[in-house]
């Protein structure tokens, strides 16, 4: 199941960044914290009442002109409805409403998306003297919220996940492989899928009963099924050029949340650029299939080695997905870009591998007589017992002595061991250490 968008979208000064400060800096965010990930404040992953989403900071508009506020505010709204799942909608409880706020509302309302109207700078227990006016905005009940103090928060977080698509929603039947195609502008992202749909494939054009069809693409390949997520603003022939790279990070992450093996598009010309990581780190973190897809392959003078001194600046720069298997292809002269549908099948495959536990035991266990468990003080880590809790991604539960003996280092040494027994290529591997109560410590 897709883990749920929130967005936050107002004016500016209304108090947004404070709300997500507040929020992503309390004991709900969980952050893994992995090395190497380029992290900054665009995301964070939120935890509440067994719930977890992914909540999106639109980000701030730069107040150039008065002019330009509210074109870049529509932007926002418009971002936000097309990527998310629920909104926040924050006004100014000590300013009141203003017309700007009318504004964003009636596009909000129009979208149809659940809208949850949170009123900011209530400070004090008592109401603001706004409060009723809110209501014109037609948009139900105004909830009352400090972001500064972090009052009412709770409330907040429960009227959210109220909004959630039920359990078991999906779009798409399991079989169907979920692609996202994420990239900068101008990388060949819409040049790579016409080249795959144009031999042969069969597009889907009518799926009923879904909201999805007028941004996906499914299709099929002899048996197989596929989904292309999120294209439409890929595929359009005119298109807006995302200016803000904000936004075009922010419609990938969208798209990866829904997917299940992401195709990581880079321009060979350009080599990996922070944004590059910035969406490989989500994908990573959101635990999804990956590969690296190096386009416009025939732009580059090749001598000997030309494609292993790029694998080997790749694998420096993308270091916490070593994982991926890279592609380098050209989608002008069509040079390897069948080998990309293949991997996809492949990798999904590998995202979806279940390992009998009898067969991974050996393995752990060997891995534990090549390599003794790290000790401290005296006591040494035991692994009693492991077993693959659930696929996409590959989720390991270690049965151990201690938590505290396990150490970073002595984890990937078995993630390696178990890539080299299973392969696995092309997905994250999760482990879940858990003490055993009364074990032999
Ligand atoms: N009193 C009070 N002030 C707040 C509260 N939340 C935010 N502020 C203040 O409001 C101002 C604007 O807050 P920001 O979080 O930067 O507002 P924003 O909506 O993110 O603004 P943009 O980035 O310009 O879109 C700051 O001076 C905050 O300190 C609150 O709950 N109470
Ligand atoms: N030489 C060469 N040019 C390519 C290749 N793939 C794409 N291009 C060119 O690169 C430009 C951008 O290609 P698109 O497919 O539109 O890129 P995109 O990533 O979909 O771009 P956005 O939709 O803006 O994100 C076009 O002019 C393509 O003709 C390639 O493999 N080799």
């Amino acid at each position: 199941m897709a883990k749920p968008i929130v967005a936050v979208v107002g004016r500016p000064n209304v108090g947004k960044s404070t709300f997500f400060n507040k929020i992503a800096g309390k004991r709900i965010a969980i952050v893994e914290d992995q090395p190497g990930v380029t992290r900054d404040r665009i995301y964070t992953e939120v935890e509440w009442l067994n719930h977890k989403f992914t909540m999106i900071d639109t980000g701030g508009i730069e107040p150039e002109s008065e002019e330009i506020i509210p074109a870049q505010m529509r932007r926002q709204a418009e971002l936000a409805i097309e990527t998310a799942d629920v909104i926040v909608f924050m006004v100014d409880g000590r300013q009141g409403l203003i017309s700007s706020d009318r504004e964003i509302a009636d596009m909000l309302r129009k979208s149809k998306k659940p809208v949850v109207l949170a009123v900011n700078k209530v400070d004090t227990k008592e109401q603001s003297p706004h409060y009723y006016d809110f209501y014109e905005l037609g948009i139900g009940d105004p909830l009352e919220i400090s972001s500064a103090l972090g009052l009412n928060m709770g409330d907040l977080l429960d009227e959210i996940v109220k909004h959630f698509p039920e359990e078991g929603a999906e779009d798409y039947d399991e079989e169907v492989m979920k692609v996202a195609i994420i990239g900068k502008p101008n990388v060949g992202k819409s040049s790579i899928i016409n080249k795959i749909l144009g031999e042969d494939r069969v597009i889907v054009s009518d799926i009923a009963g879904t909201t999805r069809d007028a941004i996906d693409t499914p299709f099929t390949d002899g048996e197989d099924e596929y989904v292309f997520i999120d294209t439409a603003g890929i595929r359009r022939k005119s298109k807006i050029t995302e200016h803000v790279e904000r936004y075009s990070v922010i419609r990938s992450l969208a798209a990866i949340e829904r997917a299940d093996v992401c195709l990581l598009v880079v321009d060979a010309e350009e080599g990996i650029t922070e944004q590059d990581k910035r969406i490989a780190g989500f994908s990573h973190e959101s635990g999804k299939g990956l590969i690296i897809v190096i386009n416009k392959w025939d732009l580059i003078e090749k001598e000997t080695n030309t494609m292993n001194h790029f694998l080997k600046n790749i694998r420096e720069e993308l270091s916490f997905c070593e994982y991926a298997p890279v592609l380098f292809v050209s989608a002008v002269t069509g040079q390897r870009v069948m080998k990309v549908l293949e991997k996809i099948k492949f990798v999904s495959n590998q995202h979806a591998m279940r390992i009998p536990t009898g067969t991974l035991n050996e393995v752990v266990g060997e891995a534990m007589l090549l390599n003794q468990p790290p000790s401290d003080k005296g006591k040494r880590l035991k692994i009693f017992y492991a077993t693959q809790a659930s696929v996409r991604p590959p989720t390991f539960i270690l049965f151990i002595n201690d938590k505290e003996l396990m150490h970073f280092s002595y984890q990937r040494y078995m993630e390696n061991r178990i890539r080299e027994n299973f392969g696995f290529e092309g997905t994250p591997i999760r482990f879940i250490n858990r003490e055993k109560a009364g074990g032999d410590k």
